[in-house]
């Protein structure tokens, strides 16, 4: 059974300006030809995943909201919920100093996303958060470019776990690679596991592979080293 490689989208696949350059399209093109099941996973909404892997080279299995949503051949599948309406309003009367609601939650099920407002220093707004979510029975992450709401339990490698099972695959090995503490989950099913340089140590100290450059850059680094030699 072939290699499964679930690729995190932002500042993995992108670089910091969250572009995706055509090297990147150029490594995604050569990891399919070489036979990988490549796909995304993502905090995002599965909308966006789902576009990324309908028009980018991919084998088209996405891994979205945090692992709370898995889809591929356009069957998606919600593998938990979220009183999404209560979180939002939670947010907005206790977290209002900090969090602005995302454009996405409409696309939602699962995972309710936030942007820190310009100015808050994002680990203030995660450890608020946190204070006010946790009691709720929420769990609280940060992407690097998102705070993520959701129930307990989701996160990235469950969704892995299940996008496989519903696939009928076994891969013989499982790659994970991404730069935020939303990836952690995934490097905990994964057999090897790497993040470019730019992510934060507690990420750093749980990958098997740390790359020299930061996003996009440092996935292409890690590519050609481990998967396309
Ligand atoms: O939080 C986000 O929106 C992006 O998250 P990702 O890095 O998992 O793609
Ligand atoms: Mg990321």
């Amino acid at each position: 059974m072939k290699t499964a490689v679930f690729i995190d989208v932002d500042w993995t696949l992108t670089d910091f300006n969250r572009k995706i350059g055509s090297r990147v399209v150029g490594v995604l093109e050569r990891l399919v030809e070489k036979g990988f099941l490549v796909s995304f996973a993502s905090a995002t909404a599965y909308p966006i995943v789902y576009g990324l892997a309908r028009y980018l080279p991919s084998s088209g299995v996405v891994v979205a909201e945090n692992g709370g949503v898995v889809g591929f051949e356009n069957a998606l599948h919600v593998l938990s919920s979220i009183d999404k309406e209560r979180v939002i309003r939670v947010a907005m009367e206790e977290l209002g100093c900090c969090l602005e609601d995302s454009w996405q939650n409409m696309y939602r099920h699962v995972d309710v996303a936030f942007v820190v407002k310009r100015g808050v220093d994002p680990s203030v707004a995660v450890s608020r958060a946190r204070s006010v979510f946790v009691g709720l029975g929420y769990e609280v992450m940060y992407s690097g470019v998102a705070l993520h709401v959701h129930p307990p339990g989701i996160n990235k490698g469950f969704g892995v776990r299940k996008v496989l099972e519903l696939l009928g695959e076994s891969p013989e090995r499982i790659i994970a690679i991404g730069d935020s503490e939303v990836d952690l989950g995934m490097f905990e099913v994964a057999d090897f596991s790497a993040c470019p340089s730019h992510a934060p140590e507690e990420v750093k100290k749980r990958a098997d592979y740390v790359a020299s450059k930061p996003y996009s850059e440092g996935f292409i680094e890690i590519a050609e080293n481990f998967l396309l030699s």
